[in-house]
């Protein structure tokens, strides 16, 4: 039994991963990702130059999931293309590279350093941060998505999926596959946080950012992640591949991830809490259910999702 699986013409040694911005903006983050039992990993997503981001508190576990407001922390492009660069795919990682540019120009400033680079991994373009005051989420404008995408195709040539919003309409799920289909994407990942949302502790707000708004993780998510895996599945170009992200806590999460059509199955809440031995967890967890149902490996049932 394998849990190998491809995405373009990479093959991971499992399905699972990493959350951009989950453990994964420091040095030592990104080691510890990439010498753990998941089969790729990717950084966090980054802005041209290095970000505090918003004020403290700006992440909370909570008893069903997450919220945050983080606002792009991160060490600046120069750092992650560094890193990436000299990360060389040690353990056939493939790592993936994440950019959330507060511009149009800024990511194709990003975009054009790294093709003019050594890189060779993939990069995720990251369209769905809820968390910049007064930037909305790019990805959830279709016509300023298409624009965006007609740049970046127009200079980069390597590998590049999409970081999407979760989307609760079924038109909007039209609209934009047939916005993606028009594009040489390797994969879409679906979903980031459900954003701006608020929880609330007795009588208070829990993160300081905006009011205490902030994106939810989470097993609250899950229902929303796997309907958009599966729409994104059912409607994108066959050589597009989905990226699973929202509620994996367990192994039949990742199951239900895979048989909605993911590829690969980020970890991002769970990750949190429970620290890289998550991916061992899930690793068994996965076997155990592949094993009851005699599956040999993750194409046995991909996309199989029985409708009634
Ligand atoms: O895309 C993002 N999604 C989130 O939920 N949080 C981070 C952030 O705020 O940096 N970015």
């Amino acid at each position: 039994m394998n849990l190998e699986s491809k995405i373009y013409d990479r093959t991971f040694a499992n399905c699972l991963m990493n959350a951009s911005g989950v453990k994964c903006m420091t040095f030592d983050e990104l080691e510890v990702l990439r010498t753990a039992e998941n089969g790729s990993f990717i950084t966090k997503s980054c802005t041209l130059q290095p970000r505090e981001g918003n004020p403290s508190p700006r992440y909370i576990d909570l008893k069903l999931g997450s919220i945050n407001s983080m606002g792009l922390p991160n060490l600046g492009f120069d750092f992650y293309l560094d890193y990436v660069l000299n990360e060389n795919n040690r353990n056939n990682k493939n790592v993936f590279f994440s950019l959330a540019g507060l511009s149009l120009e800024e990511n194709m400033e990003m975009l054009k350093q790294i093709q003019n680079s050594d890189f060779k991994g993939l990069v995720e373009l990251n369209l769905s941060c809820p968390n910049i005051p007064g930037k909305p989420q790019t990805a959830y404008d279709f016509d300023r998505t298409k624009v965006v995408l007609e740049e970046v195709f127009s200079l980069y040539k390597k590998p590049l999926g999409v970081k999407l919003p979760p989307y609760f309409d079924m038109v909007h799920f039209e609209m934009m596959a047939e916005i993606l289909n028009k594009f040489p994407l390797k994969f879409v990942t679906c979903i980031n946080s459900i954003g701006n949302a608020l929880f609330i502790d007795n009588e208070t707000v829990v993160i300081k950012p905006k009011g205490g708004f902030g994106g939810i993780g989470g097993a609250y998510v899950k229902p929303t992640a796997l309907a958009n895996v599966r729409m994104f599945y059912k409607l994108l170009r066959n050589d597009i591949a989905i990226i699973g992200c929202g509620g994996v806590e367990n192994g039949r999460d990742v199951f239900e991830h895979l048989l909605c059509g993911a590829s690969m199955v980020q970890v991002g809440t769970q990750l949190m809490k429970e620290g890289t031995d998550v991916f061992h967890r899930l690793i068994l967890e996965l076997k155990e259910i592949m094993q009851t149902k005699g599956y040999k490996n993750i194409e046995d049932f991909r996309g199989s999702l029985k409708e009634l």
